[in-house]
């Protein structure tokens, strides 16, 4: 997360760390968000490689035991069918983990609200990112939970010419497009809209611009949750 704060720990309990084993050690890669005490929905692009992952729930810094932390291994990842790793801009960039054992909801742990099938959010909705990605264009990914607030651009906006133009589709959201951003490290995070006065989940982060991730005008964009809502039904039941 470019810009923004450090956020209230686990102020933003459905967020998960996505970590891979290398060696005999885990590393962080990837944001995500609980969906079910078993499910966790993240992005195709950080999963499409053959590795082993485990999730941490209730996460604040990865650093330190903050002692809330739920440690679960993945039993089974499912990459949605259209997602094609050479092209980002098809869209089609989610997954849902299955997980090995159920999380324990607490405080610190809880399940994200998901958009409503087929909402669109108007231009300008009240939005946040959040993640423990890089704090600045090629700089370190950030020890603590960063957010920071980065309002919808709606389609016509963010499709428009000096903008994203054809790169971006419908089954995407855009938000931002100035100093914040998401950046390398927050991918399949949440976006994390208000809506009706509760926070949904309305994005899962993708991709940003390969100029850097704050470009002016070029606004993180996040697969378009509720264009996803049967096909997460039809896999977690
Ligand atoms: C033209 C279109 C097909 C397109 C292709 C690639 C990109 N962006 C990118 O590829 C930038 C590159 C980058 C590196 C370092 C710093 C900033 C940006 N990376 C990204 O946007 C990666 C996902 C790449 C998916 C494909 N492997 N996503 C992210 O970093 C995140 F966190 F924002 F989700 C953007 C658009």
């Amino acid at each position: 997360v470019v810009g923004g704060e450090v956020a209230r720990p686990n102020s933003w309990p459905w967020q998960i760390s996505l970590q891979y084993k290398s060696g005999s050690s885990f590393y962080h890669t990837c944001g995500g968000t609980l969906i079910r005490r078993g499910w966790v929905m993240t992005a195709a692009h950080c999963v499409d490689s053959q590795r082993t992952w485990r999730v941490v729930l209730g996460e604040h810094n990865l650093n330190s035991n903050d002692g809330t932390e739920q440690i679960l291994s993945v039993s089974q990842v499912y990459i949605n069918n259209g997602w094609n790793s050479n092209n980002v801009a098809g869209g089609y960039d989610i997954a849902l983990l299955r997980l090995s054992s159920e999380a324990t909801l607490n405080s610190a742990v809880q399940l994200g609200t998901l958009a409503s099938a087929n909402y669109i959010l108007p231009n300008n909705n009240p939005c946040y990112v959040t993640g423990w990605g890089r704090t600045s264009t090629g700089g370190p990914l950030s020890n603590s939970l960063k957010q920071a607030w980065l309002p919808s651009v709606d389609h016509q906006t963010c499709s428009s010419s000096g903008w994203w133009g054809s790169t971006v589709k419908t089954t995407m959201v855009c938000a931002g497009g100035g100093a914040n951003s998401g950046c390398n490290g927050d991918s399949g995070g949440p976006l994390n809209c208000q809506v009706n006065g509760q926070y949904q989940v309305h994005g899962v982060t993708s991709f940003v611009s390969s100029s850097g991730c704050n470009a002016n005008r070029k606004p993180t964009v996040f697969t378009r949750v509720s264009a996803y809502i049967s096909w997460i039904n039809g896999i977690i039941g």
